[in-house]
């Protein structure tokens, strides 16, 4: 994977940093690298999670699903038990036979929709929580398994179970007998795609889960002591910097549909880690070249607060574009989709910087699974490396908590005394 941020440096964008900035920045990212190294080698929470390519076992994952042929696999799990099987079956199980859903919203309209298409008989269900308390997920699941007991079918044949050691999802997998898989020790669910929890749904629709891995290994062993060596932590030191100097915003904008719900987890991802303490940047979700349409003017143009991070595969399929006699159409004829994309790619670069704001292109070698992989672990390793920038605990997400608490507490879930003052703010009714 290539980090190119030199459309973030001063000379070309405002906000920007210039390189005597990152030369002093990257004193402080030696000692983050010395600290994550650290973590890493002691298995600390959350550094933890920088340990799965080299720990996940792919093979005990395909045993698990091996003996399933399913038409469609459904994920029933929520943020980081869902993101990552999404992001990755939409990246490279496009072809695949085995279709994929995921049910993480509790919208009732969705999901009684959602199960009324789905063929129950051929569906494989995997139901995954690491705390194996979340109230969407268990809540979906209840619903599922009543859905699939009025089709007639036995949910408990077709349901595979990942979840930590114990919780009320560990305990109903024993007590039904379902096959479990364990959610690493020391990994939050935003870090957790290179696990069981990410890669089940992937086995089952044929993904190559060792070349993922195999990504992920190669951007561990890229971790070097200086940004300069280091595509992660490039990104992620050069998104502290920005937002230090008044890039609040990051817009992740890849140029390539499969990798539309990578945004999503991004936005996951470098949210809940890295906005605390009052700071943090705030994740926008874009998709090139149809934002370039919409969300651009207002990259360009509006105020300066954004860092545009524009990411591509080096490689795509071919796809010509008829020639054409049609007047002023002649220059798309016998062109390629691909090489319109990268056009157009490269024309927001070259708009940005001509108004002077910061974008970092990455790029990776293809819409390949060691690409994938590599991309989300330097993805985390990014966001790992701002959190020691920014000084806070990037593993815990104690404002999501209180949320899932006092929705709990609402519900007559558990004692939640602040959930009673929710409830009784006042009202300012409008109609
Ligand atoms: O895996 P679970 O325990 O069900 O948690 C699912 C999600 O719940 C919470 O909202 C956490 O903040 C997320 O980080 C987590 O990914």
């Amino acid at each position: 994977m290539q980090v190119d941020i030199g459309n973030a440096l001063a000379s070309e964008a405002d906000p920007g940093i210039g390189r005597s900035d990152l030369d002093d920045l990257d004193e402080r990212v030696a000692d983050a690298h010395d600290r994550i190294a650290r973590g890493m080698a002691d298995d600390d929470f959350g550094y933890a999670s920088l340990n799965l390519p080299e720990r996940t076992d792919a093979a005990e994952i395909e045993r698990a699903v091996d003996g399933f042929d399913p038409e469609a696999v459904l994920t029933v799990g929520i943020g980081g038990s869902a993101l990552g099987a999404i992001t990755i079956t939409e990246a490279l199980a496009g072809d695949s036979p085995v279709d994929h859903y995921a049910l993480d919203n509790v919208d009732p309209a969705h999901v009684t929709r959602l199960l009324d298409d789905l063929p129950l008989a051929e569906t494989v269900v995997h139901v995954v929580s690491r705390s194996g308390t979340t109230a969407e997920t268990l809540a979906n699941f209840l619903v599922v398994r009543e859905a699939m007991d009025a089709a007639g079918v036995d949910w408990s044949e077709r349901t595979v179970v990942t979840t930590g050691e114990a919780g009320p999802l560990r305990e109903l997998a024993e007590t039904e007998g379902l096959p479990a898989l364990d959610v690493p020790e020391g990994v939050p669910g935003r870090f957790s795609a290179l696990s069981t929890v990410g890669l089940v749904p992937a086995a089952m629709m044929g993904v190559d889960l060792e070349g993922l891995l195999a990504g992920g290994r190669a951007g561990a062993d890229a971790l070097a002591d200086s940004l300069y060596d280091c595509p992660a932590y490039a990104y992620g030191a050069v998104a502290y910097a920005l937002d230090e100097r008044g890039a609040s915003v990051n817009a992740m904008m890849p140029y390539v549909e499969g990798l539309e719900s990578f945004a999503e987890w991004f936005a996951q991802l470098w949210a809940e880690s890295l906005g605390k303490d009052g700071g943090g940047q705030t994740p926008a979700r874009a998709l090139g070249a149809t934002d370039q349409h919409s969300q651009l003017q207002l990259y360009r143009a509006g105020p300066r607060d954004k860092l545009v991070t524009v990411v591509r595969p080096a490689e795509r399929p071919d796809c010509a574009i008829p020639e054409t006699d049609v007047a002023d159409l002649e220059y798309l004829g016998g062109q390629d989709l691909g090489t319109l994309l990268d056009a157009e790619f490269e024309a927001t670069e070259a708009s940005l910087a001509a108004a002077e704001r910061p974008s970092v292109r990455i790029e990776i070698d293809a819409m390949d699974a060691e690409s994938v992989g590599r991309l989300l672990y330097d993805m985390e390793v990014a966001c790992v490396v701002a959190g020691e920038l920014y000084g806070v605990e990037t593993f815990d997400q104690p404002a999501v908590e209180w949320g899932k608490n006092a929705a709990r507490g609402l519900l007559g879930g558990g004692d939640f005394e602040e959930a009673e003052a929710v409830a009784e703010k006042t009202e300012l009714v409008v109609e």
